[in-house]
């Protein structure tokens, strides 16, 4: 194409000349270059001195240097190579689907005429004697030349002697060969009847009497009701063409499209011709000046009413790879609403692994979309109803499959929608009561917590070289002992949280750090919201997740929030959506293209509840059960008490000591609460005050049991106040 047009370009140069027209016109346009230059050269062509049209060399300002040729470079064309297989014989999804077609056509035809048969029978038997007459109907016309009688009756009637003399002789001649053909072919035909019946087994005769027979009766079959009727009736649809979508599109009320359209516009273009794709037809189109793709998405359902289409099977598209004018149309065969969604891979069970891309969704084109949940974070937004609960389970049930997988389950509306999940979560919340509110924050604080001493085990681990990315490798994953498994977190309306009076600052501040840094360190958060704004999904949030997928929304604000800014402008519109679009949204995974995707169908309580049982009997298996799935409840005081840590050391190391040595602040810690701190060592103290910035690995001079003056590792207790006092003053605040 590129191609063509370059060609067709240099052409044009070729047979371009340009004309210098007389004195005022040139007056002018040089008095601008002179003011603009001062050289001499200007001051010559203030001299008009063409009078008559000139012919001189045109000087190419933006054109490329024509190509020299390279050697060997007329081998190398740029021509499009058509794929050697068909895409449906390299997909193995697909080939798969179509060869389960194809024997399922092939069996049903089969069954269907075989049930049939006996009736097929007595049709032919019924219809041999009509067969028969036809046959020797033909037989004899045949014989006694019937397609010629018209010709010479014709010149009988014209009284023309020559021509009725030359065409008789012509027919006397026809009529001797073919009685004595047919006289050749009835002797040899007996002779092979009789010869048959002497050597052919009794079998293959009755083949031959029932061949025979069969073709009498097919012979003598109306046209109008044939032997066999049909087993499949084909509801062929519609082959989308450019006439249609001309038509649609001039439909839809864009005066610019009318323009384009009327007499002198210079119409819509199709730069590719409409060629099938998947499941239906797809147009390459290019608008008229000044229409957008996403014009004409806003106007979906009057495209679909154009297109005389359901709604379901219309889907505008921007291309935009190419220009803004450009759109895709798909149009399917089916309606994505209705179609049957091809089997989801794990509706029955199957153990996954997070780090693996799985399967979410389906494509327009009912092609499963895979989504890699493992280093991810995750937004879902949509206006109630639109299947936003059923998406987040959907992804957490993916998520308990793999059983190393701890869950934190959190469904804030409180209606149970996340229960299935009950049996394998290590923590679940339902409501926004106080207390459930109050659970919420000592899991998210210690979750934070998690995030922090990941983030020191991984620049360990980094520097013995085991984890070479500075993040969670499958290996890493499942070596229990470095309790570095995945950990996900699903917040069903978790603007309840964020617009909480007392915690909503909080809960931001560790989403947001959890958005951030949790998925390296293998900890993915996926929050749901039906009302997707800067109140309810803070942009701290909004701004970092990775994985979006946003079902119908209101306008063009909420469309942003959830998939990301600019979104919209580039054409990429959840509002375009219609009510009945249930489960389909715009997918945008990481570093991929939006697309839509329809999450997987029927998956509702019931059917979530049978993979929650065998994600459970997975867990069983490798040992990974824990928490509410077995019946322990988050103890929110030790949670608490383990964020107090510094108001803790504050207590036992008094004012009046400025300094202190790590093992002496572990002791009194110990006997302070034996039950937290009774197993820490000073190490453990370093490392648990390293996430508040407090260097705890100061050399501190003091005096050790003997009375022995010595340095030993410990902090300064200044350190500790500053950042109480700061985080006091910044919670006073929030
Ligand atoms: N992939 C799908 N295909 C067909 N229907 C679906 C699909 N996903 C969800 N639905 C239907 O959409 C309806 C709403 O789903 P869901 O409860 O998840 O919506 P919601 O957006 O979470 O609503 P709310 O805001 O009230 O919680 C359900 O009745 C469900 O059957």
């Amino acid at each position: 194409m590129t191609d063509q047009h370059h060609e067709h370009d240099q052409a044009e140069q070729e047979q371009a000349r340009v004309l210098h027209f007389p004195a005022e016109r040139l007056d002018h346009t040089t008095t601008e270059n002179t003011d603009q230059t001062d050289s001499g050269e200007a001051a010559d062509n203030t001299e008009p001195t063409v009078v008559d049209g000139e012919i001189v060399e045109p000087v190419a300002v933006d054109q490329p240097e024509p190509k020299k040729s390279e050697p060997g470079s007329a081998l190398v064309r740029a021509e499009k190579r058509q794929p050697i297989l068909p895409a449906w014989a390299k997909d193995p999804q697909e080939f798969r689907d179509t060869a389960r077609w194809a024997l399922g056509y092939t069996g049903h035809t089969a069954a269907y005429h075989a049930v049939r048969c006996p009736i097929y029978l007595a049709r032919i038997i019924a219809r041999i004697p009509h067969g028969s007459l036809r046959l020797l109907k033909s037989l004899a016309a045949w014989l006694t030349d019937a397609e010629g009688r018209p010709v010479r009756s014709a010149s009988a009637r014209r009284e023309d002697a020559t021509e009725y003399l030359k065409l008789s002789i012509q027919r006397d001649h026809r009529i001797r060969a073919r009685a004595l053909l047919a006289m050749g072919l009835g002797a040899a035909g007996i002779a092979a009847f009789l010869a048959g019946r002497a050597v052919l087994p009794e079998l293959v005769q009755w083949a031959i009497v029932a061949g025979a027979a069969a073709g009498l009766g097919w012979l003598g079959a109306p046209a109008d009701k044939p032997i066999a009727t049909r087993a499949v009736e084909s509801t062929k649809v519609p082959k989308l063409t450019s006439d249609a979508v001309t038509r649609a599109l001039s439909a839809l009320g864009i005066s610019q499209i009318n323009q384009a359209l009327g007499k002198g516009g210079e119409g819509i273009g199709f730069p590719k011709p409409i060629s099938r794709d998947g499941k239906g037809w797809r147009a390459d189109i290019d608008l008229p000046y000044g229409v957008t793709a996403g014009d004409i998405m806003d106007r979906r359902e009057k495209l679909a009413s154009g297109l005389r289409r359901p709604l379901g099977c219309v889907w505008p598209e921007a291309d935009n790879a190419e220009h803004a004018g450009r759109m895709v149309l798909w149009v399917g065969d089916q309606d994505m609403r209705k179609a049957k969604q091809p089997a989801w891979a794990l509706r029955k069970g199957v153990q996954v692994d997070l780090f693996q891309p799985q399967p979410f969704g389906t494509d327009q084109r009912g092609r499963w979309v895979d989504l890699r949940l493992m280093f991810t974070s995750v937004a879902i937004g949509a206006i109630p109803r639109m299947g936003k609960t059923f998406a987040l389970r959907e992804l957490l049930l993916i998520a308990a499959l793999d059983p190393r997988v701890e869950l934190h389950t959190y469904d804030l509306k409180g209606t149970g929608d996340l229960d299935p999940l009950e049996r394998v979560t290590h923590v679940h919340g339902v409501g926004d009561e106080p207390e459930e509110i109050d659970k919420a924050v000592a899991d998210m604080r210690s979750l934070r917590d998690e995030l922090r001493r990941r983030a020191k085990l991984i620049r360990d681990l980094a520097k013995q070289g085991m984890a070479p990315e500075n993040k969670v490798t499958p290996e890493l994953a499942s070596k229990k002992s470095l309790g570095l498994h995945p950990i996900v977190i699903g917040v069903d309306e978790c603007q309840v949280w964020f617009e909480h009076e007392d915690y909503g600052k909080e809960f931001e501040a560790i989403c947001t750090d959890l958005v951030k840094r949790g998925p390296a360190l293998g900890i993915i958060i996926m929050l749901a919201t039906q009302r997707p704004d800067a109140k309810s999904l803070p942009t701290g949030i909004s701004a970092n997740v990775s994985t979006r997928f946003c079902l119908k929304v209101q306008g063009q604000t909420e469309n942003d929030m959830v998939l990301g800014t600019s979104k919209y402008k580039q054409g990429v519109r959840a509002t375009t959506f219609a009510w009945a679009d249930k489960g389909i949204g715009y997918l945008v995974g990481e570093g991929a293209d939006a697309q839509i995707v329809r999450t997987v169908a029927g998956l509702d309580g019931p059917a979530a509840e049978k993979i929650a049982a065998y994600a459970r009997a997975l867990r069983e298996q490798a040992g990974t059960l824990s928490g509410h799935a077995i019946g322990e409840t988050l103890d929110t005081d030790e949670a608490r008490r383990r964020d107090t840590l510094l108001e803790d050391i504050l207590t036992v190391v008094p004012e009046t000591e400025k300094k202190v040595w790590n093992e002496t602040a572990v002791a009194r810690l110990a006997e302070l609460r034996p039950e937290i701190y009774g197993e820490w060592e000073a190490d453990q103290l370093t490392a648990a005050l390293k996430p508040h910035g407090i260097k705890a690995n100061r050399q501190i001079w003091g005096t050790d049991e003997n009375g022995e003056g010595r340095n030993r590792r410990g902090f300064h207790r200044v350190d500790i106040v500053e950042i109480v006092t700061e985080r006091d003053r910044q919670r006073d605040a929030g």
